[in-house]
C-alpha cells in the first residue's frame, strides 16, 4: 500500500482543470431538482414530507427535494442498524478498509462533480469546494490506513505461562450528525470513521445540504458497503434529533455543529434511558471564536493577508475562521489600514463565477443573524469595511471589518459564523495572549511573529486545539494537522489524527493460561 499523502488541490488557472469543473456543472445539471429517498437497510423510501435544498446564491434554484425521516422511520433505521451490527462487526477490518479505499477512488474519479455540487448546494467558491472534496477523499484514505494498523491491537506484556492480548472492538450503533459547512468532508469523514471501525450508522446530514450526502451513500454502496451499515435518515434536528440521541440502542453520537446543539446532545446522551445497558460516548466538535495575534515585529503584509483570508474564506463560515485579531499597539494602525484595503478588494458574489473569492452565506436565518451582529458592531466599534448585505437573490454579506473593539465586546466573544472580523489592540505580547484566551472557546488560533521566544510562549500558553505560526488559522489537512478544539469548542476529538478512530471503539483484554 502506498503511504498516505493528502489529495492535491486543483489549480483552476489551468485551462483543463477549469474545463473539468465546468463539465462537473454539466453533470450535476442533469440531476438538479430531483426527489431523493431515505435509505434504510438498502431500501429506498420516499416520503411526502421533504427537505428542500436550494442554492444559497440563487434562492430560486432547487438542488433537490430530500425525503424526511419521521420518528417511525428513524426507529426502523435503528432496528436495521442494530441487526446489521451483528454481522458488520465480524467483517474483517481489511474488508471495511477496502470499502473506504474504493470509495476514495470513486470520489477521486468524480471529484469535479462533487465540487460542482458543493458550489451549488453549499455556496462554496471553486477553490473551497475543491478543498472540501479533497478533504473527504483524505479522510477515506487516512482512516482506512489507520484501521489496518489498529486491527493488530496494541502490544501488552505476558508473564511466563500466560498469553495476553489487547484489541479494539467496535461499539455498536453510532448516530452521526453532520453540519452543512463542510457538507462533504465532515459528513464523509465522520461516517467513514464510524463504519471502518466496525460500527453501523444512522447518518443525519444537515438539512441545508442533504443531496451531497445522498450522493456519498451511493458511492459507499458502489464501493461494496453492505446494506444496513450506513442508514441515511435526513430530517429536522428538532423532529428526530433528540429521538435518535436519546434512543437506548444508540451506543455513541458523533456530532459536528454548533455549541448550542452540541451541549444539548452531550447532556441528553448522559441520561441512561430505560432498556439502555451502557454509557453513551459522545464526540462533539463545536464552534469557535478564533484569533490571530499580530506581534510588533511581524511581517505586516503576511499578517493582513492571514487575517483577511482566514476571516472571509467561505464567507467566514468555518469553525476555524478568524473572527478576531489582537494586534500589538505599535503596529495596530498599520495592520488595520492593510486589512481594510484587502477587505475592500475581496470579491464576493455567485460562486459559479470563479472570479469571486467568496460567495453567499447559507440561508436566511444565517443572513439575518450576521446582519444583526453588524448592527451590534456599529455600536461596539468602528466599521472600516463592508457592513452591507443583499438577500434579494441569494444571501450575500460584504466582507466586514470592525476596528477598535473592546476585548469583551460581543463581537469579540460570540461566534457570528459570517464574513465579519473584529480587531483590537494589545499593549504587549503577554496581553495579546491573555486576550486571545478570553473566550469560552479554544479551537484554532495563529500568531504572526518573528520573535522565537514569543513562538515558544504561545505554544505553551495560547490555549487552542490547533495553533499555527506565521500563517492563517484555517485549512487543517487530514493526517498533517489533526483537528479539534478545547473548552466549548468540543471534546478535542482530533479528526484526521492518529487517535481519532479509537474513539469509535473499545479496548478488550484477553488473557489465556498456557
Ligand atoms: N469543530 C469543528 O470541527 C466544526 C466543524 C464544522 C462546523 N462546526 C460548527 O458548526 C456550526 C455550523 O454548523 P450548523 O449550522 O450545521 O450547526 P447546527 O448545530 O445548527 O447543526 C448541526 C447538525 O445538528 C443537527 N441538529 C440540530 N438540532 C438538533 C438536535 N436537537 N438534535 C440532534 N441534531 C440536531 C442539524 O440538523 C445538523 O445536522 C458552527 O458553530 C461551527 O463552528 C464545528
Ligand atoms: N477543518 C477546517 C474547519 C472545519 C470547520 O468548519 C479548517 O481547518 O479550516
Amino acid at each position: 500500500m502506498i503511504p498516505y499523502k493528502h489529495e492535491p488541490f486543483t489549480d483552476f488557472t489551468q485551462k483543463e482543470n477549469e474545463q473539468a469543473l465546468l463539465e462537473g456543472f454539466k453533470t450535476i445539471e442533469g440531476y438538479l431538482g430531483q426527489d431523493y429517498p431515505l435509505i434504510i437497510g438498502g431500501e429506498r423510501i420516499m416520503t411526502e414530507d421533504k427537505l428542500v435544498s436550494f442554492n444559497p446564491a440563487n434562492k430560486e434554484e432547487t438542488i433537490g427535494r430530500v425525503s424526511k425521516a419521521s420518528r417511525d422511520l428513524a426507529e426502523k433505521a435503528m432496528n436495521v442498524a442494530d441487526e446489521t451490527f451483528n454481522t458488520w462487526r465480524k467483517m474483517k477490518p481489511e474488508f471495511r478498509a477496502d470499502v473506504l479505499f474504493k470509495a476514495a477512488a470513486i470520489v477521486r474519479r468524480r471529484k469535479h462533480e462533487f465540487s460542482a455540487l458543493l458550489v451549488k448546494e453549499a455556496g462554496k467558491p471553486w477553490h473551497e469546494a475543491d478543498a472540501d472534496t479533497a478533504e473527504g477523499i483524505d479522510f477515506l484514505e487516512y482512516y482506512a490506513r489507520q484501521m489496518l494498523q489498529l486491527k493488530e491491537g496494541m502490544h501488552v506484556e505476558s508473564r511466563p505461562g500466560e498469553y495476553n492480548q489487547f484489541h479494539y472492538i467496535p461499539l455498536g450503533v453510532g448516530v452521526v450528525i453532520s453540519p452543512w459547512n463542510f457538507a462533504f468532508a465532515i459528513m464523509a469523514g465522520t461516517t467513514a470513521a464510524a463504519l471502518v471501525t466496525g460500527n453501523t450508522v444512522l447518518l443525519k446530514p444537515a438539512s441545508t445540504t442533504p443531496v451531497v450526502a445522498y450522493k456519498f451513500i451511493e458511492v459507499l454502496e458502489e464501493a461494496g458497503m453492505p446494506a444496513g451499515v450506513v442508514n441515511f435518515i435526513p430530517g429536522s434536528g428538532s423532529e428526530i434529533g433528540d429521538y435518535i440521541v436519546d434512543h437506548p440502542r444508540t451506543r455513541f453520537v458523533s456530532f459536528t455543529g454548533s455549541r448550542e446543539v452540541g451541549t444539548r446532545i452531550y447532556e441528553r446522551a448522559a441520561i441512561v434511558n430505560e432498556g439502555q445497558i451502557w454509557l453513551k460516548r459522545v464526540i462533539a466538535e463545536m464552534g469557535g471564536k478564533d484569533t490571530i495575534v499580530v506581534d510588533n515585529d511581524a511581517d505586516l503584509e503576511l499578517a493582513a493577508e492571514a487575517i483577511v483570508k482566514s476571516a472571509f474564506g467561505f464567507s467566514g463560515q468555518k469553525c476555524s475562521a478568524c473572527s478576531r485579531a489582537v494586534i500589538h499597539e505599535e503596529v495596530y494602525d498599520e495592520v488595520v489600514e492593510r486589512v481594510e484595503k484587502l477587505a475592500k478588494e475581496t470579491t464576493y458574489g455567485d460562486p459559479i463565477d470563479n472570479q469571486s473569492f467568496t460567495g453567499p452565506v447559507i440561508d436566511q436565518a444565517s443572513y439575518d443573524k450576521i446582519m444583526s451582529y453588524i448592527e451590534i458592531g456599529k455600536e461596539e466599534g468602528r466599521l472600516v469595511a463592508g457592513g452591507v448585505g443583499d438577500d434579494s437573490k441569494g444571501f450575500f454579506v460584504a466582507p466586514t471589518v470592525f476596528a477598535d473593539l473592546a476585548p469583551d465586546a460581543r463581537l469579540m466573544q460570540e461566534e457570528i459564523f459570517g464574513p465579519v472580523v473584529g480587531l483590537t489592540k494589545a499593549k504587549n505580547f503577554d496581553e495579546a495572549i491573555e486576550i486571545a484566551n478570553n473566550t469560552d472557546y479554544g479551537l484554532t488560533g495563529a500568531v504572526i511573529t518573528n520573535n522565537r521566544e514569543h513562538i515558544e510562549q504561545a505554544r505553551e500558553d495560547f490555549h487552542v486545539g490547533n495553533l499555527y505560526f506565521n500563517r492563517g488559522c484555517t485549512g487543517a489537512i487530514v493526517g498533517y494537522h489533526p483537528f479539534g478544539g478545547f473548552n466549548m469548542s468540543g471534546t478535542d476529538s482530533k479528526a484526521g489524527g492518529p487517535d481519532y478512530l479509537q474513539l469509535h471503539m473499545q479496548g478488550k483484554t484477553t488473557s489465556e493460561m498456557l
